[in-house]
């Protein structure tokens, strides 16, 4: 369903949660770490979701896997590499990869600054080898509390350059978006574009402090909108984009039935709506796939799929001229 010939792009992509389960095994080996698993395939039944689980932080917990057997900076780099390498196979244009270097770093006490390095090399390595477009969104992990955060962006800021976003994701509704004020001030005076993981796991209220706090111009997930008028008539006046991701929102039980999920409404009132991916490699899904269930579960036709691919590029924390190369690129493919 994703049309080929438009745009392809993932805006909402954690890196960090896009590990493959081979990569698990693999670095396991390597570092003789334990894993309750005896080959790639059980790591993929044990780090992977196939159906759903109770609550958001269920959800996350399966993500501590992949992070479990970064052991050095090398592993930190094969990973974000990877990602490149599956953005190529996925056939994307261009793609945000978010990723929390402090919870990458924590298991083995990596060095935070360090660990943006190497993802940045990674990337950087992987665009190159693979020539696929790509940019980097630092994530403050809202669930080790503020001191911690501080640490991360820290570790973010040294590498300023080559991040193009802050965001927060995590623990909503046990952190909420006002503990971070001073932290996301710092970011935007560093020139970064802001979006927060916000209305996943608490109510609009969270969505109006990621805008009107920290100063958000997308917001992920975003779901919690669909009981705010006020709110939506909000996002569509101010062109706040939603980054959608349906089966993470199946899969964290963030919404019991995707049929009615509101992206839906928030498109047909005019809210530049975007379609992602999240946590592919939790989810054991690829952003064609949720293109499918867009059209399949949720009923969207090709003409409007079409108009979400736009609004991916239209969102995209990119400069206009950037922009108009990827849709020239198109355009005489
Ligand atoms: O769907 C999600 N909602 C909220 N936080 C998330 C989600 N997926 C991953 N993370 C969080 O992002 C960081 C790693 O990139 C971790 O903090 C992880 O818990
Ligand atoms: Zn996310």
């Amino acid at each position: 369903m994703i049309d080929y010939g438009l745009p392809v792009i993932d805006l909402h992509r954690h890196l960090d949660g896009n590990i493959r389960p081979s990569t698990i095994w693999d670095l396991a080996q390597q570092h003789h770490i334990a894993l309750p698993a005896n080959n790639a395939e059980e790591v993929s039944a044990l780090a992977q979701i196939h159906d759903r689980t109770s609550d958001l932080l269920a959800f996350l917990k399966k993500l501590d896997y992949g992070v479990s057997v970064l052991a050095d900076l090398d592993a930190c780099y094969r990973v974000a590499y990877e990602n490149l390498q599956d953005a190529k196979a996925e056939q994307l244009d261009y793609v945000e990869l978010r990723f929390s270097p402090y919870y990458m770093a924590k298991t083995h006490q990596l060095s935070v600054e360090a660990v943006v390095e190497a993802v940045v090399q990674g990337v950087r390595d992987g665009e190159a080898e693979f020539g696929v477009k790509a940019n980097l969104i630092g994530i403050l992990s809202r669930t080790f509390g503020a001191d911690v955060c501080q640490i991360e962006l820290q570790g973010l800021l040294a590498h300023k350059g080559e991040i193009v976003a802050l965001d927060l994701a995590g623990d909503e509704a046990g952190f909420p978006a006002p503990l971070f004020d001073r932290h996301f001030k710092q970011a935007r005076d560093a020139g970064w574009s802001i979006t927060v993981h916000a209305g996943e796991a608490a109510g609009s209220d969270s969505i109006w402090n990621a805008i009107k706090i920290l100063g958000a111009s997308r917001i992920g997930h975003g779901v919690a909108a669909k009981d705010d008028p006020e709110l939506l008539a909000y996002l569509a006046t101010n062109q706040i984009g939603i980054e959608s991701c349906p089966t993470s929102n199946y899969q964290t039980t963030t919404l019991v039935d995707t049929a009615r999920h509101p992206m839906r409404s928030f498109f047909d009132q005019g809210i530049a709506v975007t379609l992602n991916t999240d946590d592919p490699g939790v989810s054991a899904i690829d952003l064609a796939h949720e293109y499918k269930v867009a059209h399949d579960v949720i009923g969207f036709n090709k003409a409007e799929l079409a108009q979400i691919q736009l609004n991916a590029l239209e969102q995209a924390f990119l400069p206009e001229a950037e922009k108009n190369e990827i849709k020239k690129r198109k355009s005489t493919d």
